[in-house]
């Protein structure tokens, strides 16, 4: 298991609870890029700097829905080697995220897409990160799909449309605000979920046995789960990991089929809530500091304390 993690510096991070998401698919993105400018000029609540990392919600770009995935999915385009090489994508969402990380100087995390393989024929729900170079460093397909049923409550299936993705996946950011620190090397190591992937703790406890000190999902919780279970499981899986943990959400829209929570929200590593949005679009911001991070391991070490002669360790393996 890889733990070598890298050493991290503080940073700002900043969620975007996008709204006005439709199925204008160059309207969304027009719209994305606008909030990504103002969410590194600061607007929105808790701005303090630059944020270092921006993150844009689960299904930024297409209505949240199985017959829209479909609609909207998008072939990323890529090339695997050393690197993901995308200079053949013909992806409008992966051609603005790059460009738009670039641009800013920004690592971005660029929510989620329906994205369309065709090498298997399959849709996924596809999560992409890109460094300040505009390069892109990281994707994640959302391992656990949204099935449920809640009788007169909510009722959704996303396997009707998409197929679950097979790996656990985490990045390292390399040096955030690169042009402002050009010899930096610190480095976070952020693993990477997509909403539903919340409820699974064994998701969260791989990246942060890995190594990540942040884990940031994109997501779409809706009105009936989202006030029973959202803050809930972020506050879990911060404090049962001792990590950072941020979940981004789409803002409300009482006009679109699936009406999300909203209430992104970034808690630190004791468990605490350090900001929350209401159910509107507006973008949230905090700090990620190292102290406090080593401090919460360091106070309450259950890192170090764990009992695998008692019962096995299931994050080995990977
Ligand atoms: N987009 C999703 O995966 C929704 C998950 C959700 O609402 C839940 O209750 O879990």
């Amino acid at each position: 298991m890889a733990t070598n993690a890298p050493e991290f510096k503080p940073f700002k991070l900043a969620l975007i609870q996008l709204g006005q998401v439709t199925n204008d698919k160059a309207a969304n993105l027009k719209h994305a890029r606008e909030m990504i400018r103002k969410a590194v000029a600061g607007e929105g609540v808790g701005a303090q700097s630059r944020p270092g990392l921006v993150v844009l919600p689960e299904c930024f770009n297409s209505p949240y829905g199985i017959k829209s995935f479909p609609i909207h999915a998008e072939e990323i385009g890529f090339k695997r080697g050393e690197k993901y090489d995308i200079s053949g994508s013909k992806s409008d969402s992966v051609k603005m995220l790059s460009s738009a990380a670039k641009e800013e100087g920004i690592w971005l995390l660029g929510g989620s897409i329906p994205e369309r393989d065709t090498s298997d024929n399959k849709l996924y729900n596809t999560a992409t990160v890109y460094s300040p170079q505009g390069d892109l460093v990281a994707i994640h397909r959302k391992v656990h799909l949204f099935d449920i049923d809640i009788p007169g409550k909510i009722t959704f299936k996303e396997s009707e449309t998409l197929t679950g993705g097979n790996s656990f996946n985490y990045f390292d950011t390399g040096p955030l605000l690169p042009h402002l620190r050009p010899h930096a090397t610190d480095s976070a190591r952020i693993g990477l979920g997509i909403c539903y992937d919340v409820r699974f703790p064994e998701q969260a406890m791989v990246a942060a046995r890995q190594g990540a000190q942040v884990c940031i999902y994109p997501g779409a919780f809706n009105t009936t789960t989202g006030p029973l279970h959202w803050e809930l499981l972020a506050r879990a899986r911060a404090l049962d990991n001792e990590v950072y943990f941020a979940l981004c959400s789409p803002a409300r829209d009482l006009s679109a089929d699936y009406h999300a929570w909203g209430h992104s929200m970034i808690v630190d590593p004791m468990g605490v809530k350090l900001i929350e949005a209401g159910a509107e679009e507006t973008i949230v911001h905090a700090s990620i500091d190292p102290q406090k991070f080593r401090e919460a391991r360091t106070g309450i070490p259950v890192t170090v304390q764990r009992r695998f002669d008692v019962y096995p360790d299931v994050s080995k393996g990977f």
